[in-house]
């Protein structure tokens, strides 16, 4: 049984198309990408997987339960972190945690739940003096609360710094090597193509296109290059990246190393090996990026359709 699956789900608003005929199957133990731009229809579908928004018409099966159905059974499995997040501003971090930790009835410890996403250290404060960033690490250790059999990350990445990026990173592989099903949306591509085992793109509300990140490169071909930015080059890093199988070419300018590979695939285990070395990636820039082009040449395709 897949982790999620939506037939033919549809949502209107009014004459708003928001989401048109979607299938989309995501497995447990996978990562799964939801990529498009703003109003593309992300959030009502993850809304819609939760209960908060109704469809229009089709199915929809989150672990074996129809949300509409069942709200309650669906909403304890799944771990979210949503850019609508509510937090009360005089509670401390720890107290959100524990508030979390009481409802879901689970066992885990506030102050480890904390140190994992990495804002231990303002366990004691109110949360209404947080930055965006630690806002956005508060609600994903919200989410990790009672190790969920699906973790639903709503733009994930926005106001996080690199260090914030990384360790989302390593929380999220870890998350899907424990046997759960990573639904992340984003419309930052070189970050999602780094994770994600497959991606989804939507666009006005219709998948149009759903792969595995290397097919859909390589539906575009283009060399297998990208840059990876430091505040300044780890010395260890060079010959690590140069270690990993498939790299090609390893070349050091300024702030910045220059990797290519044999395959576009060999990117998501160099940023693996990289952090596993705790050296913090600023930025991960593909010239050119191969699921940007991807995502540019359906979306252009998309817009040459016409409606019938
Ligand atoms: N409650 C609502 N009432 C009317 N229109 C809505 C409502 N919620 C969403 N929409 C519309 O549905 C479309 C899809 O919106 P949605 O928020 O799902 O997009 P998104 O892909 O999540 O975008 P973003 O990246 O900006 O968050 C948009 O045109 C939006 O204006």
């Amino acid at each position: 049984m897949a982790a999620i699956e939506t037939r033919s789900l549809s949502k209107r608003f009014g004459s708003l198309h928001a989401v048109r005929d979607l299938d989309l199957t995501v497995e447990s133990g996978e990562v799964f990408g939801f990529l498009g731009p703003n109003g593309a229809g992300k959030s009502t579908t993850i809304n819609i997987l939760l209960d908060f928004v109704r469809r229009s018409s089709g199915d929809v099966n989150v672990l074996g339960y129809d949300p509409e159905r069942n709200p309650q059974a669906v909403r304890q499995r799944i771990g979210v972190l949503s850019e609508g997040t509510g937090f009360y501003p005089r509670d401390t971090a720890r107290d959100h945690v524990a508030f979390a930790i009481e409802m879901e009835r689970a066992g885990d410890d506030p102050d480890a739940v904390l140190e994992r996403v990495g804002i231990a250290d303002a366990a004691d404060r109110a949360v209404g003096g947080f930055s965006k960033g630690m806002r956005k690490r508060l609600g994903l250790a919200i989410a990790l609360v009672g190790d969920p059999e699906i973790l639903v990350l709503d733009e994930p990445l926005g106001g996080l710094d690199p260090e914030g990026a990384q360790r989302l990173r390593e929380i999220i592989r870890a998350e899907r090597d424990r046997g759960a099903a990573v639904f992340f949306s984003s419309h930052i591509m070189d970050q999602v193509e780094a994770i994600c085992d497959r991606v989804g793109i939507l666009h006005d509300g219709e998948l149009v296109a759903v792969d595995t990140v290397d097919r859909l490169r390589t539906s575009v071909a283009e060399p297998a290059r990208f840059n990876l930015v430091f505040a300044s080059v780890p010395e260890d890093v060079p010959a690590a990246v140069r270690a990993v199988d498939g790299v090609t070419d390893v070349t050091v300018a300024g702030e910045t190393v220059r990797v290519t590979c044999r395959d576009p695939a060999v990117k998501s285990a160099v940023v693996a090996r990289v952090d596993s070395l705790d050296a913090t990636i600023r930025d991960i820039d593909t010239p050119g990026s191969s699921l940007e082009r991807v995502f540019r040449s359906v979306t252009d395709d998309a817009d040459g359709h016409v409606d019938g």
